[in-house]
């Protein structure tokens, strides 16, 4: 029996000794790359933390003690290590285990997650909790470097810093975000590292260290191993707290005494551990960003490139916005630390200088895109429908307010599949089209996609074209940039009685159901303006309307089209297809379509049921 088999939680991890759990990391990494290679998921960071997630759950008594993960996605060690080894081949599937942390699925998961940076403020929420309840716990965020550039981890650092709470912050420094991290804050870190700072503050923490017998003590023994040291670090220590590290994050003996003593100090406290991305599986370790998130692979081959194949709505924005950069020279990229993911790569390359990335700072993308708007520039956003929910009041206050020319090219809309409900962009049509000022498209295929991005960017105003994740019905791409007529829509197939009008990808599925019904299928194109001839005609020509997005129903394109038809005194029947009140969990996006009633059996079984009333 191999000692990870023996251990079905921390209680049994804390029987082992030091030589067994340096064993145990090395079965950890081996079983993490057999299991991710079959079903996907976060590689990388995942084999970045085995000994620090080792070390978490043998010093701290878990789940009284709470253990906060930032982002979340790093949280494959800490499932294997409590109770979930057995159930790791269903991550990230159908019913399967969620790829974040899931308060439902663990006691041992303190906080859900998938977005990022939030984990500082949850920590001391907690810490704070305990000490109002007199209970006696405590609280450790472990938050990485690229989650520490958000503004949201500096709010909770300057709370925490003035509050007498329990709580520490463990920075998980790996030098990377998804792509290399970015920002003054990354080589303040970088600085820190080189040992610029770091002897320069080693000696000045000499002295401070004389009246602190726990952190001399701590000092000694990181000393002992060679590998750490224990000094103040300047940012962090103006913050208010007591900084500690860097310290080798894959050295589990300086780990255990480092967590040991500090379990013992009251107040914040801040941890600085180095780790490494993909440690310990050469491939990941060489090309961290390449197994940052992957599909199903081959550990023996490791990751290879697909050739060939419909391009994903990703690479047709990606396309897009390199041919219309070259035409345009106002043009700006913004990406809040999605590069890759975001379809930016061929624009990074081709025009450094108009290409930034601002880190996971999606307020800050928002806003810094509005000022380059005000002086005469034409930014365009590429950003995940699930982030943008961040930056809502950057988009109304800094941007549609001053009615400025930024365009949102909003990636992921709609259901995501193996990431799940923190990733889903299943609220995007309804927050937007509340905003006065805005455009707001959806394209059907990839070369509707190509045009509507055209047509928004030659808007002046705030727009957004959102589009799903992954590959379209496989439409041909004309290569110009043309625009559409704004707020037109398509009526793509006549018929009677039933007109289905589909928002963005749904269409497909809405004109299979269409032919099988005899319905008329419209290809709305616009949230808003919305066709307002179109719309009128279908509702005096057809008994009954039915709508079809991937967005909530409340609030969606189709109760744009119900306050419409009530504006114009029109009572044709209408119905809502969408998604329901209720979060979506991860699964095979066909099936999870089929669940919520998107597909084409789905939305003719819907038509059906509504005809018998
Ligand atoms: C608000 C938000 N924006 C963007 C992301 C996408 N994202 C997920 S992980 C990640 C990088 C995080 O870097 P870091 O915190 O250093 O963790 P590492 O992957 O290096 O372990 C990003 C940008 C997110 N999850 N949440
Ligand atoms: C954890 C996180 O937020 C990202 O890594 C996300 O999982 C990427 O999603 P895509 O695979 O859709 O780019
Ligand atoms: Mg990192």
């Amino acid at each position: 029996m191999s000692l990870l088999e023996r251990i079905d939680s921390p209680a049994d991890l804390k029987q082992l000794s030091r030589a067994e759990l340096k064993e145990l990391a090395g079965e950890i990494r081996a079983f993490m790359i057999d299991s991710v290679s079959k079903t996907g998921g976060h590689l990388a960071s995942n084999l970045g933390v085995v000994e620090l997630t080792l070390a978490l759950h043998a010093v701290y008594d878990t789940p009284s003690d709470r253990i906060v993960w930032d982002v979340g996605h790093q949280t494959y060690v800490h499932k294997i290590l409590t109770g979930r080894r057995e159930r790791m081949h269903t991550l990230r599937q159908t019913d399967g285990l969620s790829g974040f942390t899931k308060r439902e699925e663990s006691e041992y998961d303190a906080f859900v997650a998938g977005h990022s940076s939030t984990s500082i403020s949850a920590a001391l929420g907690m810490a704070a909790a305990a000490k109002v309840k007199g209970e006696d716990r405590r609280c450790v965020a472990v938050i990485g470097d690229g989650a520490m550039s958000a503004g949201m981890a500096f709010e909770a650092l300057n709370n925490a810093g003035a509050m007498d709470a329990n709580l520490l912050v463990i920075l998980n420094d790996n030098e990377m975000s998804i792509s290399p991290n970015v920002g003054a804050l990354s080589n303040y870190l970088t600085r820190l590292l080189s040992g610029r700072v770091y002897n320069t503050m080693r000696r000045q923490s000499e002295k401070l260290l004389s009246g602190l017998p726990v952190l001399q003590e701590l000092a000694k023994k990181a000393e002992e191993h060679m590998k750490g040291m224990v000094m103040p670090g300047t940012l962090f220590e103006e913050f208010g707290f007591n900084y500690l590290g860097p310290i080798d994050g894959h050295d589990l003996d300086a780990l255990i005494a480092t967590l040991t003593n500090l379990k013992q100090l009251s107040g914040p406290q801040f941890l600085h551990v180095v780790t490494r991305k993909g440690k310990g599986y050469v491939p990941a370790e060489e090309n961290p960003l390449g197994y940052h998130g992957v599909g199903k692979f081959d550990p023996a081959q490791g990751v290879t490139a697909k050739a060939g194949g419909k391009p994903s709505y990703t690479q047709v924005f990606g396309n897009w916005l390199v041919d219309m950069a070259a035409a345009d020279s106002r043009l700006i990229g913004i990406t809040p630390a999605m590069c890759e993911g975001s379809g930016l790569t061929r624009f990074a390359e081709q025009f450094p200088g108009r290409y930034y990335d601002v880190g996971i700072a999606e307020q800050h993308a928002l806003t810094f895109a509005a000022g380059m708007a005000c002086e005469g520039l034409k930014p365009v956003v590429a950003i995940y429908s699930t982030f943008l929910q961040r930056a809502y009041d950057q988009l109304i206050h800094d941007i549609a307010l001053q009615n400025l020319p930024v365009m949102l090219a909003i990636d992921r809309a709609g259901l995501v599949g193996a990431d799940g409900p923190t990733h889903a962009g299943a609220f995007d049509l309804s927050f937007l089209r509340c905003v006065p000022n805005m455009l707001i498209a959806a394209p059907s295929d990839e070369a509707e996609c190509r045009r509507l991005l055209t047509t928004a960017y030659r808007h002046d105003g705030p727009s957004a074209v959102r589009y799903p994740r992954g590959t379209g019905p496989g439409a041909e791409i004309e290569p110009d940039l043309e625009p559409l007529p704004i707020g037109k829509g398509l009526l793509r197939r006549q018929g009677r009685r039933v007109a289905i009008l589909a928002f963005g990808a749904p269409l497909t599925a809405a004109l299979a159901a269409g032919e099988n019904l005899d319905a008329s299928v419209a290809d709305m194109r616009f949230i808003k303006p919305l066709d307002r001839e179109l719309i009128q005609h279908l509702a005096e020509t057809h008994a009954l309307l039915v709508t079809v997005e991937e967005n909530a129903v409340a609030g969606g394109a189709g109760e744009a089209v119900a306050e419409l038809l009530a504006e114009l005194g029109l009572a044709t029947p209408i119905v809502h297809l969408g998604l329901p009140d209720r979060f979506i969990e991860q699964g095979e996006p066909t099936v999870l379509l089929a669940r919520v009633g998107l597909d084409a059996a789905g939305i003719e079984r819907s038509v059906l049921a509504a005809l018998k009333k």
